[in-house]
């Protein structure tokens, strides 16, 4: 078993495939001296929402609580979960310089922290695609000289279709629970336009016990809808502790973003999560962002009025500023920051 996985280490470090940074034992480290170690957290006893048997009094219980559940019958097939993530696992496999020209306008390949560039102290342990759902259709899915790239477009943008169907499901139920103005909140949710999914392989990494594969963060999105693979490394923070979010196949994993907090007036909180790295084996996960309408305004008793756009753009400042992202904080009413 040692001997297995010492030879995955050794292949991994030289794996063409990988951002060339992520070949090799790395000098830094994107932990904080005082984290605990990655593995040997509890597992947390993940609610499940039952999407076929939707009950508001449950949904607005768990979104109080904790702010992640799974979904059970959520409706995708199973046959199409495994095709995405078998295929993201191929495309992800292909050589570095390959991925890069593959998936271009709409998409786009990503590695470590965007925002940063290759600032090694920042920087996350993963690859990926960036997908924008909203632009997918006008490229058409014809088999093309890009044929991977062309078919895996036709791949996102369906299973793209039902994750917009369960963020619609969801938020019309949450906003009933939140007694929301329904004027106000025409724009609090764009499903389709104007969202996104982003693919993720997190890579073998010969130091898993110094470097994260996504470090701890709270998403942007109302909420997110996640599809990962086998392997877990997913972790939640709650109740002053972190736990794994162990994954069950078939399951999806949704977790509240800041937007549905702003909205919510603070009745509802963003959860933060992380991901671990793993020394032999690569992780694969697929996660669906469902945002509100760029230009529409957020109004919260909470926090100042502000419209996503303008969100985005100051998170990107401070991301580029302070190499974090502020968030909530910077718009909290009273707020000093
Ligand atoms: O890959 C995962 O499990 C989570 C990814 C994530 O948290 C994110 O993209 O914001
Ligand atoms: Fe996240």
């Amino acid at each position: 078993m040692e001997s297995k996985a010492a030879a995955m280490e050794e292949a991994a470090a030289s794996d063409p495939s990988y951002p060339p940074l992520f070949r090799r034992p790395n000098p830094g480290s994107n932990r904080e001296a005082d984290q605990r170690p990655a593995h040997g957290n509890p597992v947390f006893d993940v609610p499940v929402i039952d999407l076929e048997d939707l009950d508001p009094v449950r949904l607005d219980e768990v979104c109080r609580g904790v702010g992640l559940f799974r979904i059970a019958n959520h409706g995708v097939p199973s046959a199409l979960m495994d095709r995405l993530l078998d295929q993201s696992r191929g495309l992800l496999s292909l050589p570095f310089e390959s991925k890069r020209t593959l998936f271009s306008d709409p998409m786009s390949y990503i590695w470590g922290t965007p925002a940063l560039g290759a600032k090694v102290a920042n920087l996350n342990w993963v690859e990926g695609f960036h997908v924008p759902l909203g632009q997918l259709k006008s490229k058409g899915h014809d088999l093309d000289s890009q044929g991977s790239a062309s078919s895996f477009r036709c791949l996102a943008d369906e299973y793209g279709r039902h994750m917009a169907r369960i963020a619609r499901t969801l938020f019309n139920v949450v906003a009933a629970n939140l007694k929301l103005d329904a004027k106000k909140a025409a724009s609090y949710l764009s499903e389709f336009d104007g969202t996104f999914v982003r693919v993720y392989r997190y890579p073998c990494c010969p130091e898993a016990d110094k470097y994260f594969g996504m470090n701890a963060h709270t998403d942007s999105s109302v909420l997110s809808i996640l599809c990962q693979d086998e392997l877990g490394g997913l972790q939640i923070f709650h109740d002053n502790q972190w736990f794994d979010v162990a994954p069950i196949p078939g399951m999806l994993t949704v977790n509240l973003g800041d937007m549905i907090q702003v909205f919510g007036n603070d009745e509802y909180r963003s959860v933060k999560h992380r991901v671990l790295t793993n020394r032999s084996k690569e992780r694969i996960s697929v996660c669906y962002f469902a945002f509100p309408m760029e230009d529409g305004l957020i109004i919260s008793s909470r926090y100042k009025t502000f419209t996503y756009r303008e969100w985005k753009a100051q998170v990107l400042e401070d991301i580029k500023a302070t190499g974090d992202k502020v968030g909530l904080a910077r718009f909290r009413i009273g707020d000093p920051s």
